[in-house]
């Protein structure tokens, strides 16, 4: 504390350079400004060598009494944002004049249709894209808050209007864009697949980046004193998670409906752990959403599934984040297993952001896989878009997207066909042999990435994917929150499915001569013949 008074009362200065917004031409400029005594530290008197130290330049030195939040207030209370952003009717045709605040609570539309986050474009025009990429890569990796999340990061394009003090984040996003090599060459010929792991996340799954944006907007409400006693979801399992931990976080009440004995034990530890009202069904995901969609319209419960568009702006986050992990180039295709069908919008909605605003100056084109047993939109699709049927969703080890009836089904479509998109399914035997695949390749992805890796393998074969092509599968989920699935698969234990990669464990006896023989023979299968015995 004497030291950092000293440094605040210290007249030297040291000028630095730094990029700042030129009001007049709208680009980022690069200047000299003086340096703060809170940003300048002049490190210890002499260095080692006896020569004066180079100094230290550290942008965002705290005082030690100070935290990142406190940090982020007192910076904020002298920015002011001219970006904003309203609910409209999703989809609505240009004489629509139908708008709501964020600070209302409204998930439909008058007609009772979807709605959509719209922002200002014409503000975030007035700045360019290589603006707008220059900033969103100053703020990767950093602790600064809420910029140190890979969602919050692009906070601009999210809520550009919530204050960072109302933000409850887990550093979220900025997640592992994984450069499948061995399975991209080995299995599929292909040089440049890549894996985007958003299950490696907070609470092991995508949900947290559409979660911290919900339970941000609804910190933001309780404050504003709006009627919000706490917040609500249907699940089948990864919501839930997210959505009670961001609750927790916030000391915000959440309640969770889940379909009895439909998710995995990982999951359903998880809202338990963090505190939730947890309400186990004995129906199906649909019908839990059916059922929280009425609770949330007579209680004042806040509904947390995608169905509230607040989501999506968060989710929307990790397209960007893709572009920007492959310095601005557009891959050829995305990959996304789906279910409710929020997050192939979401997706879509991202890329089609940066393009509106010349950070890039194509989109991808996007693949929705689902699973054979849970498959209205593939049918809808195999259709040519003729006339949507729900379906009852069956059984599926991708128990997360065991959805019939998605409430995003508008969305998708709208995805779909402005990215010249394509529906994949897989059967059982299919996502957990590509699930499995992938694993012995050093990945250990869930089997909804199986869907979507499944997806990928039947576009290779048929061409509709080429070698040379940069494609995107989306992981949406961590591997260990699946781990029955991998248990039964590599015990053999699944009727009617050959387990074809399966690879269970060993039983030996606890002497040394059964340990040898047993390696001696998996050696032999190993290595080339000349090598044996040697
Ligand atoms: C792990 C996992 N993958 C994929 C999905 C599908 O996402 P969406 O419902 O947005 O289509 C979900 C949830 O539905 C999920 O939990
Ligand atoms: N897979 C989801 C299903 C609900 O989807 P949502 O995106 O509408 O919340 C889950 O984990 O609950």
């Amino acid at each position: 504390m004497a030291l950092l008074s000293v440094l605040h009362s210290s007249p030297i200065h040291k000028p630095r350079l730094q990029f700042h917004q030129s009001p007049v031409t709208s680009r980022r400029c690069l200047s000299i400004v003086s340096c703060s005594s809170s940003t300048f530290d002049p490190g210890p008197a002499t260095g080692t060598n006896g020569f004066p130290p180079e100094p230290i330049v550290s942008k965002n030195r705290r005082q030690t009494d100070e935290n990142i939040r406190d940090e982020a207030r007192r910076h904020h209370s002298t920015t002011k944002t001219t970006f904003s952003a309203k609910y409209v009717p999703f989809n609505a045709g240009p004489d629509s004049t139908e708008f709501y605040s964020l600070d209302e609570i409204v998930y439909r539309s008058r007609s009772g249709g979807l709605l959509d986050v719209q922002h200002d474009m014409e503000e975030l025009k007035k700045f360019d894209g290589a603006y707008w990429r220059e900033l969103f890569d100053s703020r990767v990796g950093k602790t600064t808050w809420p910029y140190g999340s890979g969602v919050w990061s692009k906070k601009e394009w999210v809520l550009p209007e919530i204050d960072p003090d109302d933000i409850v984040s887990a550093f979220e996003g900025n997640s592992n864009l994984f450069w499948a090599e061995r399975f991209g060459k080995q299995f599929l010929g292909m040089d440049d697949l890549w894996v985007k792991h958003c299950g490696i996340s907070h609470t092991g799954s995508f949900k947290d980046l559409g979660m911290t944006v919900l339970v941000s907007q609804v910190n933001r409400l309780r404050k504003l004193k709006r009627p919000v006693v706490g917040v609500g979801c249907a699940s089948t399992g990864d919501t839930s998670a997210a959505l009670s931990a961001y609750c927790a976080a916030a000391g915000i009440p959440s309640i969770v409906f889940l379909p009895a004995n439909k998710i995995s034990i990982a999951q359903l530890v998880q809202p338990i752990a963090n505190g939730a009202f947890v309400l186990s069904i004995d129906t199906d995901f649909d019908g839990c959403m059916k059922l929280i969609r009425e609770v949330t319209s007579e209680l004042p419960i806040y509904l947390a599934n995608s169905l509230n568009s607040l989501r999506l702006e968060g989710q929307k986050t990790a397209a960007i984040e893709i572009l920007q992990q492959f310095d601005w180039e557009v891959p050829d295709w995305v990959i996304v297993p789906g279910g409710n069908l929020g997050n192939i919008y979401a997706f879509y909605k991202g890329f089609k952001m940066c393009q509106e605003l010349g950070l890039v100056d194509r989109i991808p084109r996007l693949v929705c896989a689902q699973a054979a047993n849970a498959n209205p939109l593939y049918l809808y699709y195999k259709s040519g878009w003729n006339g949507f049927q729900p379906v009852k969703a069956n059984s599926t080890y991708a128990s997360a997207i065991q959805i019939g009836d998605p409430v995003s089904i508008d969305r998708a479509v709208y995805a779909l066909k402005n990215s010249n998109g394509i529906v994949e399914e897989a059967t059982e035997e299919e996502l957990m042999d590509a699930m499995s695949l992938a694993d012995s390749t050093g990945m250990f992805i869930c089997p909804h990435t199986g869907v979507a890796l499944t997806a990928l393998i039947k576009l290779r074969n048929s061409g509709v994917i080429g070698p040379q092509d940069r494609t995107v599968v989306v992981s949406t989920a961590h591997g260990l929150k699946f781990t029955q699935s991998k248990v039964d698969y590599h015990s053999n234990a699944i009727p009617d499915m050959a387990c074809r990669y399966a690879n269970s464990p060993v039983q030996v006896k606890a002497d040394f001569g059964s340990v040898m023989d047993v390696l001696k023979k998996f050696l032999e299968n190993k290595t080339p013949k000349t090598e044996v015995g040697k």
